[in-house]
């Protein structure tokens, strides 16, 4: 390598996740005569000088797509080096929005699903965010330490033909016997249903139940020096160091509270929103928000920046 090579200079993007009331998202293919033509992209440009990203956002939405942004979410960010750049993406997310859509950049536009994306090739940089579409917005944390497991199971079986699409199985304290009942059978009801099953802290478990995924208290991601063999990894945080530890693992997802005052924790006061907002910039994986927090604050979470909502209370009708 040469020894006058210039280091690498870094460009910040803001790009839009518009998403339609039926969870399609558009995407935009980029033009002939440009970085990676053909490729997809999510609408979205480059950050100007002295502008700050949702501001970027606003306007590229405006000039490439002629469309006003109602409704704007921080979602996260992903760093990636191309050969000309180290592009820092910060993603939105753009639920509503008003005006007639007229692309002026792209060869093409598509709406797809996040579970099915029938356009190719992405853009490199675009593959964890493609994941991080397909992870559900509501989180229930199962609860049969209280409940019993019987009773876990029926509220299970209710919530899945209600639409949930992601549990935790937590319940560290049920004894084995009754703990691993729990896993099998909500990983294979999950599973009948088109739902995933996390499973809290034991990989072992998680493997004999067929999970999809493994969620890891706070003690066990700092214990961590590597990501776990599983599909899904997440982890509890309640920290930046430890929604940083998960960031340098690269897991799919992170868990941040308490954000409200919670019977499950009275001595440690809550975080709130704008703390929760504060501690979750520029994080590369999606984090929900739990803590007193139900389904019905999914806009309010949302706004602040969370990945969804995350909970026992009130995600178990
Ligand atoms: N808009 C957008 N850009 C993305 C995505 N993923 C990704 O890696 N990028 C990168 O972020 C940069 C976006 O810059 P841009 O769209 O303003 O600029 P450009 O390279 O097309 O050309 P330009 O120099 O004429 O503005 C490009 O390097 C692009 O490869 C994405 O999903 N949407």
């Amino acid at each position: 390598m040469s020894d006058t090579a210039q280091p690498k200079k870094r460009v910040e993007v803001a790009a839009a996740v518009i998403t339609r009331p039926d969870g399609h998202v558009l995407l935009g293919q980029r033009a002939p005569g440009t970085f990676y033509p053909g490729y997809w992209e999510f609408p979205g440009g480059k950050v100007e000088p002295g502008e700050d990203a949702r501001a970027a956002l606003i306007r590229e939405l405006d000039e490439e797509l002629g469309i006003n942004v109602d409704i704007c979410w921080p979602w996260l960010m992903r760093e990636h080096d191309y050969e000309h750049a180290n592009v820092r993406l910060h993603f939105f997310e753009v639920p509503e929005w008003s005006g007639d859509l007229n692309d002026h950049v792209h060869s093409a536009l598509a709406w797809e699903h996040p579970e099915h994306f029938m356009v190719s090739p992405m853009l490199p940089a675009n593959g964890p965010i493609l994941k991080a579409l397909r992870l559900p917005r509501d989180m229930a944390v199962t609860d049969a330490a209280h409940r019993g497991v019987d009773e876990q199971l029926a509220a299970l079986d209710h919530a899945l033909a209600a639409g949930l699409k992601l549990v935790q199985v937590r319940d560290t304290t049920l004894d084995t016997p009754a703990r691993e009942r729990l896993a099998h059978d909500t990983v294979r009801r999950c599973k009948a249903a088109g739902a995933m099953a996390f499973i809290n802290g034991d990989a072992d478990l998680a493997r004999r139940s067929g999970a999809h995924g493994l969620h890891l208290p706070a003690r066990q991601l700092m214990a961590l020096t590597s990501r776990p063999d599983f599909d899904w990894v997440g982890a509890s945080c309640h920290s930046r160091a430890e929604l940083e530890h998960c960031a340098r693992l690269g897991l799919d997802y992170a868990v941040l509270g308490h954000v409200n005052a919670t019977p499950s924790h009275p001595s440690t006061p809550a975080l709130g929103w704008q703390r929760f907002y504060d501690m979750t910039r520029l994080l590369p994986m999606p984090v929900f928000a739990i803590g007193g927090v139900s389904a019905e604050q999914m806009g309010v979470a949302r706004a602040a920046g969370a990945h969804g909502v995350a909970g026992i209370r009130g995600h178990w009708g």
